[in-house]
């Protein structure tokens, strides 16, 4: 009850704030779309008297995180949202432009997809490093780096930046870090590639930064089908199909099914393999001359992942998402389904369809409908922040920092 009420009020700050266990998960609201543009409270710097009574800044004031970024601060992005739906080209042309710049980042949402980059940009001889939180593989002389988005160096300075999947800053648990190489990588230019349900936040995001925000939109490459008939049984298997499912043990119960069958044989994906193993599965699968020409996969495909797909079968259009069983939202269909038929791959046009006949309207009714706009980003403090934070307020832990910050609030 208690956090519900700190939630409600600290969204008076254009912060909302949840309290789970010991975790304090912060959103931005978009101050403009909440209040209006007369709504103030991010034009203020606040500050606090020291014991000395110096003025200083207020490292509980969370509502200006575009001025945690200095480095970012002092350039006048080029800023380009690249957005349409999945297999539209973005991700490529933002890629074209990482490639000839003079040095560059990439963030991406998985290891397998920064993977993908690195070994793309070391084809086309810019040597890059691979950068994610399981493994840094070095290359001579890179001026260019491959990264899962949490990894994103936001002190160094960059000619390019790419950040994939935008839409991700408004994910529950990761948005923060999608939030923060947003707002913080200090590049020349920085490319953003997603869903354009993001747009509108991201520009309302972006209006305090003084970067210049263009949006360039792109259509499919490559048609997408949606199957009016479910798989039904494992016997209609062919080469090319994805079955996806939600679980690890769901994942082999599946690959023994259909290798049972003795006309197929399976590669596996899901987050939890390690990384060396991920990838190889995925090689081995797009490989036309290996005998693996199924691949069975959790949600960890779902992403930007360009593999040589000809049909994905959902098993379930529900998963557990960490606290219950739900529905999988519409992006998430949308995204999944997006990884059939990947223009330039060995099957151009791309077909979807589900195991059993009773989710097939959820299917096609989610393909059919755009992505809710986006209304909130992730946002966390920095360590340096947190670190200060604790200096000022060496009694309170963050919570009751927030209650505080909540009540000089209410009080002004
Ligand atoms: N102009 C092009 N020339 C050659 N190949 C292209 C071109 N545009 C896109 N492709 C290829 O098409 C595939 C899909 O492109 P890309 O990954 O850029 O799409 P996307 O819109 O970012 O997709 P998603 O949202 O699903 O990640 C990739 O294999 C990419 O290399």
């Amino acid at each position: 009850m208690a956090s519900l009420l700190l939630r409600r009020r600290l969204s008076l700050l254009g912060l909302s704030c949840s309290l789970q266990r010991d975790n304090v998960e912060l959103c931005w609201v978009p101050w403009e779309r909440k209040f209006g543009s007369s709504f103030k409270i991010c034009g203020c710097l606040r500050q606090f008297s020291s014991s000395s009574g110096a003025m200083k800044f207020d490292f509980t004031d969370l509502t200006r995180p575009h001025t945690w970024y200095p480095s970012a601060r002092k350039k006048k992005r080029l800023v380009v949202l690249h957005v349409g739906p999945t297999n539209s080209g973005k991700t490529h042309h933002a890629l074209k432009k990482l490639e000839s710049s003079s040095s560059g980042i990439y963030c991406g949402p998985l290891r397998l997809l920064a993977w993908e980059v690195a070994k793309r940009l070391n084809k086309a001889e810019v040597p890059c490093d691979l950068i994610t939180g399981q493994e840094r593989e070095e290359v001579d002389g890179a001026k260019h780096k491959a990264v899962t988005v949490e990894m994103a160096d936001v002190t160094a300075e960059y000619d390019c930046a790419v950040i994939d999947e935008i839409q991700m800053l408004g994910c529950r648990t990761r948005g923060f870090s999608f939030t923060r190489a947003l707002l913080g990588i200090s590049a020349n230019e920085l490319h953003l590639c997603g869903d354009p349900a993001a747009v509108r936040l991201v520009q309302e995001i972006l209006k305090v930064t003084g970067d210049n925000v263009e949006v360039q939109c792109y259509e499919r490459l490559s048609p997408l089908v949606p199957l009016k008939v479910p798989l039904g049984s494992f016997s209609n298997i062919r080469t090319g199909d994805c079955l996806v499912t939600f679980s690890r043990q769901k994942i082999y119960r599946l690959k023994k099914d259909i290798e049972n069958g003795g006309k197929h044989l399976c590669s596996v994906v899901y987050g939890s393999l390690p990384p060396e193993t991920r990838t190889r599965q995925a090689t081995m699968f797009n490989d036309a001359s290996s005998e693996f020409d199924v691949l069975v996969a959790s949600d960890a495909i779902g992403m930007g992942l360009n593999l040589n797909i000809s049909r994905i079968i959902f098993s379930k259009l529900e998963k557990f998402d960490g606290v219950e069983m739900r529905e999988l939202t519409v992006p998430e269909i949308k995204q999944i389904a997006g990884r059939a038929g990947r223009y330039g791959s060995k099957f151009p046009v791309g077909e979807v369809t589900c195991l059993d006949a009773e989710d097939l309207p959820l299917l096609h009714s989610s393909l059919n409908s755009p992505s809710p706009i986006l209304e909130r980003a992730g946002l966390f403090p920095t360590f340096d922040f947190l670190f200060m934070y604790s200096r000022i307020h060496p009694k309170s832990g963050l919570h009751q920092i927030l209650k505080l910050e909540e009540f000089k609030y209410m009080q002004k």
